[in-house]
């Protein structure tokens, strides 16, 4: 999306100590940004090459080990004065590596769960981030790096968002503060071309633990090559440990000059939302308002996902009266922002009811995913959702391939294939892992123009693999707008209508069988090499019963078909976990696929197999 031009830069309210020391800044940032650099990694390439001696003075250190939340400043260069720094807490950086996320506890008071994301450590991985960027730049590029952060709803989003801008700033790179955004809007900052909202940007940080509880939080990172991958996350966060090393170490440290800092704040949504409107309109026929006459909720639930109504639906005509939880609020206090969690499908689908409304719309926290309901409670969630957007892109691009997650059902693959005329290439699980199947296929020369997961994750080709829940909407809108344009009418009915023949299972669970790392019967072994020892076990199980069979191809896990249904049993993506999908034509051949499981994990005590045990009980 290219961004509409505006002027809404502001600098931030910083401490008197930055902006007094705005000239000092150039040869600040040259000695300040210098202990954030590997020593054995040139800064600039060689330009900037740091001596390896250590020039940093955390001035509020302290307040740190006692946890105060403040605005401070750091000093570089200062006068030659030394302080006693007790040590910080030592931090497990590489434990904070959730694939390629990080995530930890934000937010103390939830037993038995630790902070593990502080502002020491937060302002670590922004310097770390900031020392990544400067290596990835091109050879001769000498333009100061510039970084947007922004966050979503959550209670310990702004100090997070003023310390890793700290990192970022203490390194020497300029920073734009968007505040309240989207996971999808960052990434796009690093594409809009618009100087005046001093953008693009280099690189970008969401702020975000997706649905988690209200306690966790998180970074996402991009570039415009998209989001950073796992050894990206790996080589920030051992950068991050050395940084975090000096806080500890080097408290004690004679300098010369102060350091200042660029932080600005731009009111990016703004321009993202805008961009949003432009696609509909555009796919519209550059109809102002094609929403006209279109009653559509939305429930954003306390997320970030509010702007959507006022700043896309109604521009566009659509009354949005009914939607609920536009309002961000940290504790979630209505529901888990989340389109697969069914308490928050139950929300939006009473919502749609009680409005009479045509259409529901739910995204989760930081708006990368999304689900709909139509205006009689179907729910366009999951499977329901991949067959929506697969029957939306195949009637643009027939014959593409559809790269979903594991965990979709064989209903799905008959649907994208025999009724739509696609291929359904069913990859691994976790967003990240289906958009960059779908690049690859595109680079063999596969055409591949969807990747989506039964999460709500989504990316189109057409929108650079961005992994949109919001852009995911703005093509259920152009699908309703576009049939209304030519004379049908009949509300959320086109987009139900496009279902037609996608077969349902009439059983269909998830169970989550948690590995116990403590036990003894793991023997040593990580609790994926125990989890991979089970999989071994249920395969080889499975090969002694005729009426089950091995899918013949399967990238994750061990997915099976008997009983005229299937399951996946695989190792969760971040947890030490092994979910269970089970899908069947009745609740009996269910019990039969569990039993078969359960026969197989049973030999392995360091596995809860509880959750199993009570479905196949509860049958
Ligand atoms: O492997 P699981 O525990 O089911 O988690 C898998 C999920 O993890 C995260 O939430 C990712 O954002 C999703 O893309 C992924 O599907």
């Amino acid at each position: 999306m290219a961004a509409t031009s505006m002027k809404i830069i502001q600098n931030v309210l910083l401490p008197q100590c930055y902006q007094q020391n705005r000239e000092f800044r150039p040869p600040c940032r040259r000695d300040f940004c210098a202990p954030y650099m590997r020593n054995s990694l040139p800064f600039q390439r060689g330009k900037l090459a740091w001596s390896g001696i250590p020039s940093m003075q955390l001035r509020t250190l302290p307040k740190y080990q006692i946890g105060y939340f403040t605005r401070r400043c750091i000093h570089c260069n200062a006068s030659a004065s030394t302080i006693s720094v007790p040590p910080l807490e030592k931090v497990d950086f590489p434990r904070l590596q959730n694939g390629s996320d990080i995530r930890g506890v934000a937010v103390d008071g939830v037993e038995g769960e630790p902070v593990s994301l502080t502002e020491p450590v937060a302002e670590a991985i922004g310097a770390a981030f900031a020392a990544w960027l400067v290596d990835k730049k091109k050879a001769g590029d000498s333009r100061i790096l510039r970084v947007s952060v922004g966050h979503d709803s959550r209670i310990s989003a702004e100090i997070l968002q003023d310390a890793i801008s700290q990192g970022l700033a203490g390194a020497g790179l300029d920073v734009v503060q968007y505040g309240l955004a989207s996971t999808p809007a960052m990434f796009n900052s690093t594409l809009s071309q618009d100087d005046g909202i001093l953008c693009p940007v280099d690189g970008s940080i969401m702020i975000t633990a997706s649905h988690l509880p209200y306690n966790r939080n998180g970074f996402k990172f991009f570039t415009n090559d998209g989001g950073l991958g796992k050894p990206d996350i790996k080589d920030i966060l051992e950068r991050a440990a050395d940084v975090y090393e000096k806080f500890t170490k080097e408290g004690l440290i004679n300098s010369k000059g102060k350091a200042s800092t660029s932080i600005k704040r731009a009111d990016y949504m703004t321009v993202y939302a805008s961009d949003l409107v432009q696609a509909v309109r555009k796919a519209a026929g550059n109809i102002e308002k094609p929403l006209e006459g279109f009653h559509i909720v939305v429930d954003a639930g306390n997320g970030a996902g509010g702007f959507f109504a006022a700043k896309v639906l109604e521009p566009l005509g659509a009354v949005t009266s009914g939607s609920q939880f536009l309002e961000p609020d940290g504790l979630f206090p209505n529901h888990i922002p989340n389109p697969e969690d069914k308490a928050a499908m139950q929300a939006i689908t009473q919502a749609v009811l009680d409005n009479k409304a045509d259409l529901g719309i739910i995204f989760d926290t930081d708006v990368d995913r999304s689900a709909a309901v139509d205006s009689t409670g179907k729910e366009f969630n999951r499977n329901h959702l991949i067959a929506l957007m697969s029957a939306i892109v195949l009637e643009e691009h027939p014959g593409t391939t559809i790269v979903t997650d594991s965990v979709t059902s064989d209903g799905l693959t008959t649907f994208i294939e025999k009724k739509l005329g696609g291929r359904h290439h069913r990859f691994k699980r976790g967003y990240k892992n289906v958009i960059d199947e779908a690049i690859r296929l595109n680079s063999l020369g596969e055409e591949s123009h969807l990747a989506i997961e039964t999460s709500g994750h989504g990316a189109l080709k057409e929108n650079h693999w961005l992994d949109d829940g919001a852009y995911l909407m703005v093509k259920v809108l152009n699908k309703l707008a576009s049939a209304r344009a030519s004379g049908m009418d009949g509300g959320s009915k086109v987009l139900t209508g496009l279902l037609e023949g996608l077969q349902e299972p009439a059983f269909s669970v998830e169970l989550r069988l948690k590995i116990n790392q403590n036990h003894p019967d793991l023997k040593g072994r990580s609790f994926r090499e125990y989890g991979e020892a089970v999989l071994k076990n249920l395969e080889n199980s499975i090969s002694s019963n005729p009426r089950l069979q091995k899918a013949p191809v399967n990238y994750e896990g061990i997915r099976v078909s008997g009983y005229g249904g299937w399951f996946l049993l695989r190792l969760s993506l971040h947890d030490p976990v092994l979910p269970l999908n089970v899908e069947a034509p009745s609740k009996d051949d269910a019990l039969k696929l569990g039993l078969s499981v359960l026969a197989a994990v049973n030999e392995f005590p360091g596995l809860d197999t509880s959750a199993l045990n009570k479905f196949v009980q509860a049958q």
